[in-house]
């Protein structure tokens, strides 16, 4: 996954200009190729940056009258936009199918693709329930996310080791209490 708008040659001056800032040599051997580097780097980490799973979620099979589905413990990295520092951790999902369900790894790359730019981790939980909803139909959904902020960990308050979590239900998971215990049931929380 790759950033489509994407100012290389912007990036690599920033770059050079932050190193400058902190009192460091960009010219030193060690920083010469830092710039690019990191544009490399963040064509990768901000990938997601105007992309949605539609593509993913609607390569989907038939299945009538199938329960819960979940998939659990998708590993993500994704950036805080207040710090533009890393958060990390497990993304779980559980959805009840409509007439249709997704390829498992699509899930995975669902979360991969919210993840990948800056995020809150609110808005990532967010928009994967949102996605599952709008592009694959789902029944209903419960998404819960845990992740560890960098933020938090190396600078600031320096919590290392503390955990986020945040969950949100959509559809009939939202609405139905028994679905709901069901869905956490499977999640195992
Ligand atoms: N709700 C939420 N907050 C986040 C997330 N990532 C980082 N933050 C928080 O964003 C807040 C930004 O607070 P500010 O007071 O503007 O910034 P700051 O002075 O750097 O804050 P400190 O981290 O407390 O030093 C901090 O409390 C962070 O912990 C996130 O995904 N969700
Ligand atoms: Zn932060």
């Amino acid at each position: 996954m790759e950033a489509k708008h994407f100012d290389t040659e912007k990036i690599e001056t920033a770059v050079r200009m932050l190193l400058e800032a902190i009192g460091e040599d960009p010219n030193r051997e060690g920083l010469l190729e830092t710039p690019e580097r990191v544009a490399r780097a963040m064509k990768e980490i901000f990938g997601g940056l105007g992309e949605t799973a539609e593509a993913h979620l609607q390569k989907s099979f038939e299945h009538v009258d199938g329960g819960i589905v979940v998939v659990k413990d998708m590993s993500f990295y994704s950036m805080c936009e207040h710090h533009l520092l890393p958060f990390w951790g497990k993304a779980h999902i559980a959805y009840l199918p409509n007439d249709k369900v997704a390829g498992l790894s699509k899930l995975a790359r669902t979360v991969e693709t919210y993840a990948r730019k800056p995020q809150l981790q609110e808005r990532l939980t967010k928009e994967i329930a949102e996605a599952m909803m709008t592009y694959l139909g789902a029944k209903g959904v419960l998404v819960v996310v845990e992740g560890e902020h960098m933020c938090m960990n190396m600078r600031g308050v320096q919590k290392p080791g503390s955990k986020t979590v945040t969950s949100i239900a959509r559809g009939a998971l939202a609405e139905d209490t028994r679905l709901l215990d069901e869905a956490y049931r499977m999640l195992d929380r």
